[in-house]
């Protein structure tokens, strides 16, 4: 028996977008879904109350991050990480693959696992298959993800291949070491970079190993947009109809759009908090950078058409000021937007599914965000 159970409720007939439910341990998850990042067992500047009021469903923690500090075993001791940080609904952890192998030159990469040095006071370390789904295991999130390498960009076909091939062999052995498979769902990662053959030849081997979810690695690391899509064109349909899809690492407005529209069902990207903490804000008209002089003496709101917390409280000129001050509670404030901007885009998206008029939706959204597509 599986941790999850996905319900595909509707798939949308103008565009093959698809609209669904997952059951977890933690409650319920309607997707398609946007899921903001918390890597240090924080959504940075938000409380847990606050992610509720802006109907936040799940979100995203990091092993490789919590390993280093404060270590599994002291969440563990603590209760897991849903107790640790007072979340009771549902969590997401990345293996620490894609952090590991963002170290760059600071890791080897053998069959057995990965040795790296710690980012913060550089100790060696070492993390395999196992041990990845060991601390997974330890934080206690309701979905966690096998421990993959997502392959640099751009990379020559031979390495891609046999990148993806130890991707493969290391899956199994997730899948083999993974105790808690009533309370915690394990996610295959395909990979295979932006080679067609390579995605199929990916997508089988993972699938045949057999996953409650499944998501598309080895994207969003610095390929131009039409690629990503290209790549999900014909990768989304190789994954069963009927389990969650999570593309990792996605993304802006214009990428959850054509995301959906290319079947995936579960996003995550650190752009919404990481740009507020810049001092940026996403909305309906495009981005709104909050520290430009032409908002100095501008009243309005952030975004006129935003019904949130900081929309109806407080002004860009405000906000800019703050901005210009270093005040934390101008990160508090863009963070609350943005997750919000997101979290609604996908309630629409959802309701334009449901509707059968999401094609009609994302033209009038670019349209107005100023998209040139
Ligand atoms: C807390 C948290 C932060 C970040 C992530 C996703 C991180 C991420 C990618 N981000 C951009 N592209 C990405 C590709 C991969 C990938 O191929 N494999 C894995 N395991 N993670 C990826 C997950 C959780
Ligand atoms: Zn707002």
């Amino acid at each position: 028996m599986s941790a999850i159970k996905f319900e595909l409720i509707k798939t949308c007939k103008q565009t093959g977008a698809r609209l669904g439910k997952i059951q977890t341990p933690h409650g319920e998850i309607q997707t398609p879904i946007f899921m903001p990042v918390g890597t240090l067992a924080t959504v940075k500047a938000m409380t847990p109350e606050e992610l509720k009021d802006i109907n936040a469903q799940i979100i995203l923690s990091n092993t490789y991050h919590l390993y280093m500090r404060p270590g599994h075993e002291l969440v563990e001791k603590a209760g897991g990480l849903h107790k640790f940080m007072n979340w009771d609904r549902p969590i997401l952890t990345d293996s620490g693959g894609f952090q590991v192998f963002s170290l760059g030159p600071l890791r080897k990469i053998k069959e057995e696992g990965v040795e790296f040095r710690s980012h913060i006071d550089g100790s060696k370390h070492f993390i395999s298959p196992e041990k990845a789904i060991e601390i997974e295991n330890a934080l206690g999130a309701d979905i966690i993800m096998a421990f993959d390498e997502c392959a640099p960009y751009p990379a020559d076909r031979e390495y891609v291949k046999n990148s993806l091939e130890r991707t493969t062999r290391w899956a199994q052995r997730c899948k083999d070491a993974h105790k808690n498979t009533e309370r915690q769902a394990l996610f295959g990662i395909v990979q295979g970079g932006m080679y067609k053959d390579l995605r199929e030849q990916s997508a089988k081997e993972i699938t045949d190993i057999g996953f409650p979810g499944y998501a598309i690695g080895g994207l969003s690391v610095g390929e131009p947009k039409p690629i990503m899509y290209e790549v999900l064109e014909y990768t989304t349909p190789l994954l069963p109809e009927d389990k969650p899809r999570y593309l990792m690492g996605v993304g802006s407005p214009d990428d959850l759009i054509e995301g959906v529209l290319r079947g995936v069902d579960m996003f995550d990207c650190v752009l919404p908090t990481r740009i507020a903490r810049n001092g940026t804000a996403f909305t309906s008209q495009g981005k709104v950078v909050a520290r430009n002089a032409i908002y100095a003496d501008d009243f309005r709101p952030l975004d006129p058409e935003c019904d949130c917390y900081t929309c109806k409280n407080y002004t860009r000129a405000y906000i800019r000021h703050l901005v210009k001050c270093n005040e934390i509670l101008a990160s508090r404030l863009l963070t609350y937007h943005n997750l919000h901007f997101l979290l609604k885009l996908m309630e629409d998206v959802r309701t334009a599914i449901q509707e059968d008029r999401l094609m009609d939706f994302r033209n009038e959204f670019f349209e107005k965000y100023g998209y040139t597509k």
